[in-house]
């Protein structure tokens, strides 16, 4: 990227050796500007303030340009700005690559990317003391409005930097989309429900037919496609669902998340909104009704959702769900403990949509992911101007958007300190403050928490409060990990239903069942399900997932942990057998993966890329097993 964007200033004509030049300032065109750029400006200049909160000190400054490179704002620390002014870093001027040649700022916006120009990179001579690290700015209809910025002294340069500017360059993007398209359907999604709410979440806008109209970043990394691939979509090609359906799955509610399959066969937790005024909400498509009391657990589909789903004979799951029943609909906080990925915030989903509260939003809060710094306001709320980057009007905090439902504090060992005080408060007062209000809000939660670590060690070291754990534990539950369990082959069988389309028929090899039987699992069913989702893609629409069809790493780490047994034996079958004649005895995978790369290296004559593509491994894994298989093979 630099070679290109030198490339390019040479091409403009720009004088390496030139001394910067403040002369081409213009009040008046800066005023224009600014005008102009007056709705970037409005939605960065907070943001562009905590940003600098976040470096102040460094020896650095913020900057904000036009989508030509006109820088319309800047703020910095007063030694660094003396600096900047020198190298004419100041609003007014241009730092378009073609005026300054390689810089952050003219080559992000170039190239549409985000990029961190250190010091001897700079094109000009005068600007190798700087370091700058700049993300352009997407409004919605997908085109670059502008560019955010942090230069500093390249001495004091922080790795995280770009991170950080990425980040606030999507809090803009963000906050401009939440702005526009009032009339829209909009869909808000994550594949892991806690993302849903935060700056990282997808948002997708359609309208009320269906008809693609925008979508963020996140979405559209969620999604695989570029905003210019994503005009030919509609709701139902990217989701394989009419935008009718939208409501059904949402029932009224538009706060409980729901699980959607996207095209590329990726679940992902979703929250849909549309405003009243939309006629996606009118009467004559799906009339919105309140009042229908809540459906019963039988009515409702056994998926991903109900305690029953859930229990799939494991007897330690099995008493954990007996013991939830017990205490089901009298108020008495669960908490959830075990490894990361052993289902904890699918079993409390199954608390909350098995309740009396099923119908009212279930609102899940990752402490951990949540920023230190947001978590207050994330939690409680705030009011109208009640910190520097505050919304215009405030924002209606998690606890509040609870009510009447659950509140699932995942992670809640992460919870910082001098929240925990805040968090009992509410739990035993039933009442929360939003930051800068004068008055408390009622609210009525049930709470729900999880934790991988150990709290009462937490205790011991002072860092979690005893009051808010015996707050918290009304009934603790333990989930075991998946090597543990003894309905594994249930869980397989189950999470690979899961990811096949409806009417998809999708069966496993009995060799590699007993295979990862073996394995010990330390990501639990998360890693698990990623397995399957990968084995699943590589089989295609229907058949049976075989050796070949799991991914290289995984095999490879299964070798390294001696789960294949190299006893030598005469393998006769292959795993690219149907499902009735596939092998049954795990120790004698190594004979006859080797096997069938003889037997597919023969048939192409050593042609190893066409033996890998007919197994479906990479070339690599044939010729790490080189020294196994018959020299005469390979070509
Ligand atoms: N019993 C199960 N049946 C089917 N899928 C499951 C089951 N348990 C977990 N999963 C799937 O495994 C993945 C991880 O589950 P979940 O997010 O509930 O785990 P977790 O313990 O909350 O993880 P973390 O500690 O990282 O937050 C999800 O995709 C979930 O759908």
């Amino acid at each position: 990227m630099i070679d290109k964007a030198h490339q390019r200033s040479q091409s403009y004509g720009v004088a390496i050796h030139d001394e910067p030049d403040c002369s081409s300032l213009a009040k008046g065109r800066l005023s224009d500007m600014l005008e102009e750029s007056r709705l970037l400006f409005q939605h960065a200049a907070p943001v562009m303030e905590t940003l600098y909160e976040q470096i102040a000190n460094t020896h650095s400054m913020v900057l904000l340009t036009s989508a030509k490179g006109m820088v319309l704002h800047s703020l910095g620390d007063n030694d660094f700005l003396e600096k900047a002014s020198r190298v004419a870093l100041i609003p007014g001027m241009d730092w378009s690559e073609k005026t300054k040649g390689t810089n952050a700022i003219g080559t992000a916006l170039s190239e549409e990317e985000p990029i961190t120009i250190y010091g001897s990179q700079h094109y000009m001579s005068a600007n190798k003391s700087l370091t700058c690290s700049c993300s352009p700015i997407f409004d919605p209809y997908g085109q670059v409005v502008g560019a955010l910025d942090v230069t500093g002294d390249h001495r004091s340069h922080h790795q995280h930097t770009l991170a950080l500017v990425r980040m606030s360059a999507q809090m803009i993007e963000n906050h401009m989309f939440a702005g526009s398209f009032p009339k829209a359907v909009r869909l808000h999604f994550h594949s892991r429900p806690e993302f849903l709410g935060t700056l990282v979440e997808g948002i997708a806008v359609f309208t009320p037919e269906g008809r693609f109209l925008s979508a963020n970043r996140s979405a559209q990394f969620q999604l695989g496609l570029s905003f210019n691939a994503l005009q030919a979509h509609t709701f139902s090609s990217l989701f394989d669902l009419p935008i009718s359906a939208l409501f059904e799955l949402f029932g009224g509610s538009v706060q409980a998340p729901r699980q959607l399959c996207m095209h590329n066969g990726v679940a992902v937790w979703c929250r849909a909104e549309a405003k009243p005024a939309s006629p996606w909400a009118a009467p004559q498509l799906a009339p919105v009704q309140p009042a229908e009391p809540p459906r019963s657990a039988a009515q409702r589909k056994p998926h991903f959702s109900s305690l029953q789903y859930l229990d799939t004979g494991d007897p330690q799951i099995a008493a954990i769900i007996h013991k939830l029943r017990r205490v089901a609909d009298r108020d008495i906080p669960v908490m959830i403990l075990g490894e990361t990925g052993s289902g904890k915030d699918l079993l409390a989903q199954a608390i909350h949509n098995d309740s009396a509260r099923a119908g009212q939003p279930f609102v899940p809060v990752n402490c951990a992911s949540i920023p230190e710094s947001l978590i207050e306001a994330e939690l409680f709320g705030y009011e109208e101007g009640a910190f520097t980057g505050a919304r215009k009007k405030g924002a209606m905090g998690k606890i509040a958007q609870a009510h009447g439902g659950t509140l699932f504090l995942d992670e809640i060992g992460d919870m910082p300190k001098h929240l925990q005080a805040r968090l009992l408060r509410v739990l035993q007062e039933r009442k929360v403050s939003p930051l800068g209000a004068g008055k408390e809000v009622e609210v009525d939660v049930t709470v729900i928490s999880a934790t991988h670590k150990n709290l009462k060690e937490m205790i011991a070291r002072g860092e979690f409060r005893e009051d808010l754990y015996y707050r918290l534990n009304g009934l603790v539950v333990r989930l075991p990990a998946l090597r543990e369990r003894s309905d594994f082959e249930l869980v397989v069988r189950k999470v690979l239903q899961s990811l096949c389309a409806s009417g998809q028929q999708m069966d496993i090899a009995p060799a590699v069942m007993e295979l990862l039987a073996q394995y010990h699992w330390p990501g639990n069913v998360r890693q698990l399900h990623n397995l399957l989702r990968t084995a699943v893609a590589m089989v295609g629409d229907q058949g049976c997932i075989g050796l070949h069809d799991l991914p290289d790493d995984f095999l490879e780490e299964l070798q390294g942990r001696s789960a294949w047994p190299a006893t030598p034996a005469a393998a006769t079958d292959t795993l690219l057998a149907a499902p009735g004649e596939a092998l049954t005895d795990s120790q004698r995978l190594q004979d006859v993966t080797l096997n069938a790369m003889a037997q597919m290296l023969r048939l192409h004559k050593g042609n190893v890329s066409a033996a890998a593509k007919a197994l479906g491994v990479s070339r690599n894994t044939i010729y790490r097993k080189k020294n196994l298989l018959p020299p005469d093979l390979l070509d």
